[in-house]
């Protein structure tokens, strides 16, 4: 049974009331942390979490006054469509962070649109490599997280074992194994663990259950969103009030 295998440094919860304080708290958290990587390192990457929950936070993001020129941005996941697709979390992300000045180089997606998604995601590591530097971790500054209505977390589904890849930082997930979804380029269990800072946001009554299951120990094939437990950094679980509603 695959457990979480150490607790975060530092692990709060932020109760926010409605959908724009659930998106101005996520902006603010994520600017502090992307802020503080900046001062101390120089510079910030950040991995972004699709899905449609973290996209407000995004937008208020754009507005703020950062460093726009030394922030990375990456992707934790991304669907198996062109990025032009409504489902992509790229054009997502990028139509939510349009108004920010950010260089186009600075944009580094995860290519779903191919036929062999094994291939992207290997690519896809070694563009990590490179910016990450062979012999250290994958620890990126922020990244957000989400818990799919299955307890999902990045793009690995429960029962199919994707929690329990370790041999790479990134992994192509087909259909058969993202149930009632297409396949998935993912970033593994790893490297949501080194997070530096980890923006878990959860959102809405329908993830309450999936919720309170993703912070109850237990076997993480079961609920991968347990997988947030193991964050070695600052774990922060902002959730809405209808979500942090406990039965
Ligand atoms: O590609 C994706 O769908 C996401 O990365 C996924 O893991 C998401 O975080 C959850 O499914 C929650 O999605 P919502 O925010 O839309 O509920």
């Amino acid at each position: 049974m695959s457990k979480t295998p150490h607790g975060p440094e530092h692990e709060e919860t932020v109760i926010a009331k409605g959908d724009d304080e659930l998106a101005n708290f996520g902006a603010e958290l994520l600017a502090r942390a992307i802020t503080d990587a900046v001062n101390a390192r120089g510079i910030a990457r950040v991995a972004l979490s699709g899905g449609s929950t973290p996209v407000p936070a995004y937008v208020k993001l754009a507005s703020y006054d950062l460093p726009w020129d030394v922030i990375e941005w990456f992707w934790v996941d991304e669907r198996a469509v062109p990025p032009d697709n409504a489902r992509s979390n790229y054009g997502a992300a990028r139509r939510a962070l349009a108004l920010a000045p950010v260089p186009e180089a600075r944009f580094h997606r995860m290519e779903g649109e191919g036929s062999d998604l094994d291939a992207a995601a290997a690519r896809y590591e070694a563009l990590l490599r490179a910016h990450f530097g062979v012999a250290t971790a994958v620890a990126f500054d922020a990244m957000t997280l989400g818990i799919g209505d299955d307890g999902h977390i990045a793009s690995l589904f429960p029962r199919t074992g994707a929690v329990a890849i370790n041999d790479r930082l990134v992994a192509a997930i087909p259909a058969e194994r993202t149930p009632g979804h297409e396949a998935r380029i993912t970033l593994t269990a790893p490297v949501l663990h080194e997070a530096r800072f980890a923006l878990m946001i959860v959102q809405g009554a329908q993830k309450r259950a999936p919720l309170q299951a993703a912070r109850t120990p237990g076997a993480t094939d079961e609920v991968p969103a347990r997988l947030a437990s193991g964050v070695k950094g600052h774990l922060c679980w902002l959730l809405d009030q209808t979500a942090a509603v406990t039965s």
